[in-house]
């Protein structure tokens, strides 16, 4: 192995510091996934006893190393269960950056599928709908599809594959409406289904105030790239969640122009 540097009786090659900064990254990500949780104490808790374990070891404190042995080995499979959905935000997180298969070049070069021209959402009847909803404290829900695939989400709701129009926004949302409960989807310019649920974020930054409806906005967007609206019930107030980022209170104004400036951006 070739040498980078002698440090005393360490010799520390390039696979060496290659090794390191992918487990450096790795607990860095980790890290990041279970800051602010509960299962952060949790996480903590277990790393200290896996070091006290090579404290054992090296030692050589047979009784007490077998202990922590059998003690650290259960913990794994605990471990899997307690951080069962920080391990699953982990796999979504990676599967989403490497969903070779919505990938544009990979679509038209290996798949040979021919570019589909992307409909267009219209924005303004979205927009008008969201102003009564708004005004009249109805509540709402609404996702909108950019390029991940939403079938699962569709399949969760009453398909429709409607126009989308005000009128008809606001009908679904009428709280005497039996498709009002849950999220409208809308994707290739229609209104694809309604009565759609969404995954639920479990962020442990969201305030207490924030309730079902927007962490599901947020889990939304942490799943997808859609953009999501939640019109609050009890306040009026726009929120737009996109990339796993809620932006709460917004004008009518701003909301507008933010969609805009993501719904044409260019894929990531
Ligand atoms: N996982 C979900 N998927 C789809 N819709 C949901 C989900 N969770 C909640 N909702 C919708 O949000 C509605 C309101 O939920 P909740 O009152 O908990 O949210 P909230 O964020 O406090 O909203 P508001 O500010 O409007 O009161 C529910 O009746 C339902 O229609």
């Amino acid at each position: 192995m070739m040498l980078v540097v002698r440090l005393g009786f360490l010799d520390v090659g390039w696979l060496d510091v290659l090794d390191i900064t992918v487990v450096s990254v790795l607990l860095y990500q980790i890290y990041n996934l279970v800051r602010g949780s509960v299962a952060s104490r949790v996480f903590v808790g277990y790393l200290s006893v896996y070091l006290f374990y090579l404290v054992a070891k090296a030692l050589g404190l047979h009784l007490l190393t077998t202990i922590l042995e059998y003690f650290i080995s259960v913990g794994a499979l605990a471990l899997i269960i307690l951080f069962q959905q920080e391990i699953r935000r982990f796999l979504l997180l990676i599967g989403k950056s490497t969903n070779i298969g919505n990938n544009r070049w990979v679509r038209r070069w290996l798949l040979r599928q021919a570019e589909q021209p992307e409909q267009q959402t219209p924005l303004r009847p979205i927009l008008d709908a969201c102003k009564v909803l708004a005004a009249e404290f109805a509540g709402g829900l609404l996702v909108l599809q950019r390029h991940d695939d939403l079938s699962k989400v569709a399949d969760s709701g009453e398909q429709l594959d409607a126009e989308i129009s005000k009128p008809l926004l606001l009908a679904i949302f009428n709280q005497y409406s039996p498709l009002h409960d849950g999220a409208v989807l809308i994707g290739e310019g229609r209104i694809r289904a309604a009565r759609c649920i969404l995954p639920v974020s479990d962020d442990a930054e969201l305030p207490a105030s924030m309730g079902f409806r927007h962490r599901a906005a947020l889990g939304m967007s942490e799943a997808s790239d859609a953009a999501v609206v939640a019109i609050s019930e009890e306040t009026g107030r726009l929120s737009l969640a996109t990339n796993g980022n809620l932006d709460v209170n917004l004008s009518l104004h701003d909301l507008e122009e933010r969609l805009q400036r993501y719904l044409a951006a260019p894929k990531a």
